[in-house]
């Protein structure tokens, strides 16, 4: 499904801040295998995701999705395969529309003249069915501007958004790292219940490593731009989060250095 081969990203090359984000990351992601990443400080997650989505051109190596190779593919081409969330439960949604509007705006991604013709009542109908199954009470407030939501509420919402659309492949981007810990265990459950639902291939970087462990059925650690650790079956079935760091000591050669990290769940 997804398929990263020799990809190289360098940041600000020739120059005193050169560095080398990614070095030469070979990655193959099968149709619905949901991987955690996971990693110290700056060792090139955000910008693998950001590879993936086309925010960044590489320098070298390949990228496939779905067989196409979408390596020079514009970042607005892939949105219409590619579903995305960020940390920040701002980003994902617009403050001064409706419920209805934004996600009339998420079906329609990709495609022409995205809300020109207004809402229609099947749509309606999809996005009340939609927001049901978050159980968060939405469904009754379409017409609600979305900036009244809580932080929960509106994370929730933007999980909806990227996969309302069933894309090809959906990019979180420690989506509950910022809620409290009630509201990102609420919110994790959903993206879970989505993600099964529609049996979507998913990378999901977290600072979380219980979290890393328990979601999904794959977790690679990264670390100064390459994979160094890559879990699965019943290998990552009986690995705790105490192993999981004394992995990374052995394949790394230095202690695990996050300033953010999550040794427990929450
Ligand atoms: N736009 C950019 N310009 C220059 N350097 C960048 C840019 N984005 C990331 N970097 C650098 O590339 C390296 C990898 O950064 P990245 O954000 O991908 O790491 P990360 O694993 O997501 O880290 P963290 O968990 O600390 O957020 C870091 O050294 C970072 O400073």
């Amino acid at each position: 499904m997804l398929r990263l081969v020799n990809v190289t990203k360098t940041f600000n090359p020739g120059s005193v801040n050169e560095k080398a984000a990614l070095r030469e990351i070979t990655l193959h992601v099968k149709q619905g295998e949901v991987v955690t990443i996971i990693g110290s400080n700056g060792a090139g997650k955000s910008t693998l995701l950001n590879v993936i989505a086309g925010v960044y051109e590489i320098e070298a190596g390949k990228v496939l999705l779905d067989g196409q190779d979408i390596t020079r593919w514009p970042e607005h081409i892939r949105a219409a395969w590619i579903g995305r969330v960020f940390q920040d439960p701002l980003r994902g949604t617009a403050a001064s529309m409706t419920i209805e509007e934004n996600l009339a705006l998420a079906l329609r991604r990709g495609r022409p003249r995205r809300l020109h013709r207004g809402i229609t009542p099947a749509e309606r109908q999809l996005f009340k069915e939609h927001l049901a199954l978050l159980g968060l009470g939405l469904e009754e407030r379409l017409t609600t501007r979305v900036g009244l939501l809580s932080g929960g509420q509106r994370q929730a919402l933007t999980v909806l958004m990227a996969t309302i659309a069933t894309p090809k492949l959906l990019l979180l981007d420690e989506h509950t790292a910022a809620l409290d810990p009630r509201t990102a265990r609420t919110v994790l459950e959903l993206t879970e219940k989505i993600i099964a639902r529609h049996q979507l291939t998913t990378l999901m970087v977290t600072h979380n490593l219980e979290q890393a462990l328990r979601t999904g059925n794959r977790t690679i650690m990264m670390h100064e731009g390459r994979i160094i650790l890559d879990l699965s079956g019943p290998q990552r079935a009986g690995t705790t989060v105490a192993d999981l760091l004394k992995m990374f000591e052995q394949a790394s050669g230095s202690a695990f250095a996050d300033d953010r990290v999550l040794l427990t769940g929450s």
